[in-house]
């Protein structure tokens, strides 16, 4: 339990001087509760000894009101503090988590899904903001609160004192019993929540494929069953501690009984007086009170607690950018030097070796699923080469920093992403601080302006998330612009197979030809015309670079490009074709 405790106080971090003032206030406010103690015995002095004066009712009643005003003020601020605890703690570590993703290995995301990391940043999180300081601020104030209240009564008459001390550890005992089992469910009920927003998540994003397949029942049964599955094990947990509860409440109970039954045993044989006996039957009933509220938040402790385990487990994943440093290359030279990269067992790359000048233009080719898109991504540094080096201006690109590396680097994939934001703000990604004129001038050049100006607000129109709202062509084009704008000096891109019909693609060609003006490019080509213009060609096949050359070269031997002309020739022909009918 005390685990449990300093790892909710380590989260806590810089919020911790908010939970310790909530813990003070609770404290203070049970001072004032107890006050009440002091009103009632007023009372009780007064009226066995025969005192029915103003004065001292008006004292009583004075005291009382003292009571409620300060419990009042008191708890008021006390939750204050621990909301504002809560909330605090719970947003800096979603920020911290929001920056760690940015910087770990794209190999991270393979292993740990989309549902799983939002159920971590969303229920899991929203769990530690709801039970962790309150279940701080319960227990330990509730805790210090009844050693404080029982250390009064051992001074007012150490023989109840015992009994109440030893009514304390009885409980302590039960509780212990009850967060032991607990420590078993709580995992299993936020794998059980994770599962459920994975699943819900699932549906969502593959609407398109659920409705074309009519596998609406089966997508639908896949969220109730989880949903079902999370049910089960909330309820799991509420019936396990519930035993458990009900023994806390009869033990608190029986002890209350027990320093009852005493006192009316020390009032009868004449060691206690009747004042003193009346005002321990009233502490009978209360001594336990905050232990008993203290025993109820004990079994969110161990929600709280895998809870935390689990962000912390995101946030303690290793990054990539640790021991980086702000290099500015002096060439954009790219060099590969044996390169060998996997997949987990499943290698890819394997002794690659290249080099490619500055402000020229390398075409990568080669057979579906031969490594292309992973050549790239390790330049980008997505990905850390398992054997070689990867090199810019003779830097090994894992000794930069992200944001040094990236600074040098655009990248235009055929899967455009865009955000649920302006127009003008998805452009501006790559250089948050350009102004309205170079953000329409880089879409003048990428051809989106006109489009762009037909859209309700302009520049200023919010796109759906993922850029839904727009056509694959206009996407594209718009992270064109985008790659324009940030103007870095190395440009990778997946030259489009789809969301191309003739008019699309001439403007696409123009905007690809004003980003690769004077830039260092490297493209996925699948077009032989612009294969055709590349300074250099890489023919990739089985984790080799098989042929290397310009088009001429290449073409005059036989081999993979060869055959990849003649396949690129006779599509081109038939989508001519097509056309012509
Ligand atoms: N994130 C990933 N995790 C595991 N395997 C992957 C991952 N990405 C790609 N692969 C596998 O690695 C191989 C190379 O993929 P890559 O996307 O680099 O090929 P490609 O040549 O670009 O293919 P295409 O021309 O079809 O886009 C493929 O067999 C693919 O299944």
């Amino acid at each position: 339990m005390i685990g449990a405790f300093k790892k909710i106080w380590d989260f806590a971090g810089s919020e911790q001087k908010n939970i310790k003032r909530s813990i003070v206030l609770a404290l203070l406010h049970s001072i004032f509760y107890a006050l009440q103690f002091a009103a009632v015995y007023v009372v009780l002095k007064a009226l066995t000894s025969g005192d029915t004066s103003k004065r001292t009712a008006l004292y009583a009643f004075g005291i009382m009101i003292l009571s409620i005003g300060g419990r009042i003020v008191l708890n008021t601020f006390s939750q204050l503090q621990r909301v504002h605890a809560g909330y605090f703690m719970v947003a800096n570590k979603r920020i911290s988590i929001g920056n760690k993703l940015r910087s770990v290995p794209m190999g991270y995301f393979n292993k740990n899904n989309l549902g799983q990391m939002t159920a971590i940043t969303t229920t899991t999180l929203t769990d530690v903001e709801n039970t962790a300081p309150v279940v701080l601020v319960t227990v330990l104030g509730g805790f210090i609160n009844s050693v404080v209240f029982a250390l009064s009564v051992l001074l007012f008459d150490w023989r109840i004192g015992i009994i109440v001390f030893i009514g304390m550890a009885a409980f302590i005992w039960t509780t212990s019993l009850q967060e032991k089992h607990s420590r078993k469910s709580a995992p299993e009920r936020q794998r059980a929540q994770e599962t459920l927003v994975e699943k819900v998540l699932e549906a969502v994003q593959g609407i398109s494929v659920i409705k074309c397949f009519h596998l609406g029942e089966k997508a639908g049964s896949a969220v109730n069953s989880a949903i079902e599955d999370s049910c089960n094990k909330n309820l799991a947990i509420e019936k396990q501690m519930t035993p458990y509860q009900i023994f806390q409440q009869i033990v608190l109970n029986l002890f209350a009984v027990i320093i009852m039954i005493v006192t009316a045993a020390l009032y009868v044989n004449g060691t206690m007086g009747l004042a003193d006996a009346m005002m321990m039957f009233v502490a009978a009933f209360m001594v336990f009170e905050q232990m008993k509220s203290a025993g109820i938040s004990i079994a969110t402790l161990r929600i709280a607690e895998s809870s935390i385990d689990k962000a912390n487990e995101t946030d303690n994943v290793p990054v990539m950018d640790e021991g980086g440093r702000d290099i500015v290359p002096k060439t954009h030279d790219i060099a590969f030097e044996n390169v060998s990269f996997s997949y987990g067992e499943r290698k890819i790359l394997d002794g690659v070796s290249f080099n490619v000048k500055q402000k020229t233009t390398t075409a990568i080719v080669g057979p579906s699923g031969s490594g292309k898109t992973t050549m790239c991504s390790l330049i980008a540094r997505f990905w850390d080469v398992n054997g070689g080096k990867v090199t810019i201006g003779g830097e090994d690109v894992r000794d930069f920093t992200l944001d040094s590396l990236m600074k040098n680097i655009s990248m235009v994939f055929q899967n455009v992403y865009l955000f649920s934001d302006t127009v003008e703000n998805n452009i501006k990604f790559g250089r948050p601080n350009a102004t309205r004129e170079q953000v329409v001038e880089a879409a003048k050049k990428a051809c989106c302006h006109d489009f762009i100006m037909q859209l309700p607000n302009g520049y200023e129109t919010v796109l759906e998330e993922g850029g839904a709202s727009l056509s694959g062509g206009e996407r594209q084009r718009l992270s064109i612009a985008r790659a324009i704008l940030k103007n870095s000096p190395i440009i990778i891109l997946d030259e489009a197979t789809a969301n191309v019909d003739p008019e699309n693609e001439d403007r696409l060609q123009a905007a690809i030809e004003a980003l690769m003006k004077d830039k260092t490019i490297i493209m996925i080509a699948h077009r032989l015309k612009t294969v055709r213009k590349a300074d250099q060609i890489l023919v990739l096949d089985g984790g080799h670079i098989v042929q290397k050359g310009t088009h001429a070269e290449l073409a005059a031997q036989d081999g993979i490009y060869s055959r990849f002309i003649t396949q690129r020739q006779q599509a081109e022909s038939w989508h001519i074709a097509g056309q012509k009918t």
